[in-house]
């Protein structure tokens, strides 16, 4: 490191002082790093275990000389050691503390110094262990753990700097927050468990059979008690410290045990199966957050690379998973619904789980999805409950754009939010709309998430003419008309998916459809029911060119929703001069389904009809792979909403095709393909799930091998993408990092 503090003092060779000291010495954040304690055998063995450089039993000797002094010392002591430390103090030398309180930390700098130093950074690093002692020092303790400086608004900036690099250089991540925020924070998270652990564990010892007990005490015992074994003189200064924050969390999750044991008392199961599967979809939601993973079990933010090679042709019969667009309407319409709803054949991906964390933050029970079956305990139409923050909706455009027309209507506020790419998408398209109704809304810089709502607006019904072709926002007021005075009539430029409507009339709502309008009224009740979800043509459509354009292939899709708005992809494939038939028709739902049976045929360039763009909107990536494979041109035009999904997907596919040696032109609003020999090469998906699966598609018939980067985002729709394509006979492979 080139940057090199002279000397560091840590004043207290506990575990946490003496891992800072282990830690700052390997790091050579200090030419020094010295260390008093008032315990001359602990000071000893600092020295000898070679934790610290020099060891001191007179503060006189070293604080003057200290650039940094570091209080590791339980918090009640604060006050005294400021008191030692304050005649030898140097105006240049910063000290800071490691207190798991603050606002008594502070108070103890005010009493010392009559106005808290403005070079005295207090701070709290989030890391411990039930061990105590510096015969336990880590000097890994802090690395990936959470520090909390709290500086003053007239502390000094340089000084908090400083701090700040002194734990970075542990390897920890520094955060900064208020005092009181800090104290209030902690007390939920890590004073109150401590507590409830020391109690539990005291409560079951007294017990007169306690030996009995313990020896029956299983995992989960030992994972609640772990903390049981903390120091208990550090435990009694922290309650000491920061008693009415204590207390307030006490209070609060005694009126939690309350009411869980009174749902115990009544047998009401709904009550605690509400609390169960609430805390453990939020317990799963805060793991994920905190090692930055996601929703669904395989999907994570590692780096996922997909290797594809020309494959064998694609032979038998698969199923893809449920359709992404049901499945959220499915989970939105049940939680309104009055009584349970059951559905099945849901898509357990990143979006689809979105919508479902989301309704349960908005208090609606949820069970599952267990193997796609999900059971909704529906809470009407004026059920929900306000969420205790922000909803987050990863990176689905649908879970936003409809609950923003849902939460429009509700009695409290709300706030949408989402991962960078949904952060950039369009949200105008739904506010604009929505504040003709009444709605309060706003959207962040550029029109994009955050979505702001403030609720308590009574909406009223509006005659909508759509700018654009957007079955999101045709849904999003479908579901704020719900609520809205009288009847909103929506009309819109061209056809697009129609699953709000056929599922809002199996949940007992009247529509009134036209040919390219569609009109609700309120004071409608949805009724609970059951749902079967089809499997989704979009992923289907990834299988579907494959097999069209791998010579030999004869391949079944079973049972996927081949709803007319929909389907469009089937038709243009058609007309490409594709080989496919739709067997075992059915209905599922009200929503038509088919195996989809494709068998290899030459595919020639054509123009693709106006009419059939919206219908076919999210398989444009894999029909790009499709032309590019025909022989001959393939000209579209009026595509330009697929700038605004995931990704830019006109220039993430323009730029994959033309390193892949196909010759793709866009001039203006037309797009021309022309087909020919694809060739291996590195493409990136741009984070977006449908680029990468439509790459894929292209490595099948590649004349080497095809990498595709950045493929994580898969999850979103399609998890087990890989695994399906290597059961139908595509040479994939995953690659983690
Ligand atoms: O309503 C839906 O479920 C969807 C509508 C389409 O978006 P737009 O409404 O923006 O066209 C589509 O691209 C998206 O994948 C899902
Ligand atoms: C555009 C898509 O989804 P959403 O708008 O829900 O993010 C998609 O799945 O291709």
């Amino acid at each position: 490191m080139s940057f090199m503090v002279n000397r560091v003092l840590i004043i207290g060779l506990g575990l946490i002082g003496g891992s800072l000291a282990k830690a700052l010495k390997k790091k050579k954040f200090a030419k020094i790093v010295a260390g008093y304690d008032r315990n001359p055998d602990d000071l000893q063995q600092g020295l000898d275990l070679g934790i610290i450089d020099e060891g001191f039993s007179d503060l006189a000797e070293v604080v003057a000389t200290a650039d940094i002094v570091v209080l590791a010392v339980p918090v009640k002591a604060t006050e005294n050691v400021l008191a030692a430390i304050k005649p030898y103090l140097s105006p240049a030398t910063v000290i800071t503390d490691v207190g798991s309180t603050k606002a008594n930390v502070i108070l103890a700098a005010q009493t010392v110094f009559g106005t808290v130093p403005d070079k005295f950074i207090p701070g709290h690093p989030i890391a411990g262990s039930e061990k105590s002692g510096v015969a336990a020092a880590d000097e890994n303790l802090f690395a990936k753990h959470k520090i909390i400086l709290t500086p003053l608004p007239e502390s000094d900036e340089s000084a908090t700097r400083l701090i700040a690099r002194m734990w970075q250089s542990t390897g920890a991540e520094v955060l900064q927050m208020g005092v009181e925020r800090h104290d209030e924070v902690l007390a939920a998270t890590s004073h109150l468990p401590h507590i409830l652990a020391f109690s539990l564990v005291d409560t079951l010892a007294k017990e007169q059979d306690s030996r009995e007990i313990f020896r029956y005490a299983a995992g989960g015992f030992r994972d609640f008690t772990r903390i049981a074994a903390s120091d208990p003189t550090m435990w009694h200064d922290v309650c000491v410290a920061n008693k009415q924050e204590i207390l307030n969390q006490i209070d609060n999750f005694t009126d939690g045990l309350a009411t869980l044991r009174q749902a115990i008392v009544a047998s009401d199961s709904q009550s605690m199966l509400g609390i169960f599967t609430r805390a453990k979809s939020a317990r799963e939601h805060f793991s994920k957050m905190l090692t930055g993973t996601a929703y669904s079990q395989n999907s994570h933010k590692s780096q996922v690379t997909f290797h594809v090679h020309s494959a064998a042709p694609l032979l038998g019969r698969i199923r893809v998973p449920g359709d992404k667009s049901i499945s959220h309407r499915a989970v939105m319409l049940g939680a309104l619904a009055e009584g349970i709803t059951h559905i099945s054949g849901f898509l357990e991906s990143e979006d689809s789980l979105a919508t479902v964390q989301a309704f349960r933050d908005m208090g609606v029970v949820i069970e599952g999805p267990h193997q796609g079956r999900v059971k909704i305990y529906g809470v009407g139409l004026q059920g929900l409950y306000p969420p205790p923050g922000p909803l987050y909706l990863g990176n689905s455009g649908t879970s936003l754009r409809l609950l923003s027309g849902l939460l429009a209507a509700q009695a409290f506020d709300s706030q949408l939010l989402g991962d960078n790419s949904l952060s950039k998408r369009p949200m105008e398209r739904v506010a604009e709309p929505l504040r003709k109704m009444g709605a309060s809304i706003q959207t962040s810089e550029g029109g994009g998430a955050p979505v702001v709502i403030q609720g308590g607006q009574q909406l009223s019904a509006i005659e909508y003419q759509m700018p654009v072709a957007s079955a999101q926002v045709k849904s999003c007021l479908l579901l704020a008309g719900l609520y809205a005075t009288g009847q909103t009539r929506i009309q819109q430029p061209a056809i697009t998916r129609d699953h709000t409507e056929r599922m809002l009339q199996n949940f007992g709502v009247q529509l009134t459809i036209e040919d390219d309008a569609v009109t609700i009224a309120s004071g409608q009740v949805l009724k609970a029911t059951s749902i079967e979800i089809p499997a989704d043509i979009s992923s289907a459509a990834f299988f579907i060119v494959a097999a069209a354009i791998n010579p030999g292939s004869d391949l079944v899709i079973e049972q996927v929703g081949v709803n007319p708005s929909r389907s469009g992809v089937l038709k243009i494939l058609g007309l490409m001069g594709a080989d496919l038939t739709l067997e075992n028709p059915g209905m599922l739902s009200g929503e038509p389904v088919a195996d989809i049976h494709v068998r290899y045929a030459p595919l020639r360039g054509i123009t693709i009809p106006d009419e059939l763009v919206s219908v076919a909107i999210d398989e444009f990536p894999v029909i790009f792979v499709a032309a590019a494979a025909a022989q001959g041109v393939t000209c579209l035009s009026g595509v330009s909403e697929l700038r605004y999904k995931e990704s830019d997907r006109i220039e993430a596919m323009q730029e994959g095709l033309l390193r892949m040696g196909i010759d793709v032109t866009v001039k203006g609003d037309n797009i021309l393909i022309c087909g020919g020999v694809l060739q291996g090469a590195k493409v990136s998906s741009y984070d977006d799930h449908r680029i990468a699966m439509a790459f894929a598609v292209a490595g099948t018939i590649a004349n080497s091998e095809v990498v595709i980067e950045a493929c994580s985002h898969v999850a979103t729709s399609f998890p087990e993408f890989v695994d399906v394509a290597q059961k139908a006979g595509i040479r994939i492979n995953k690659e983690e990092t």
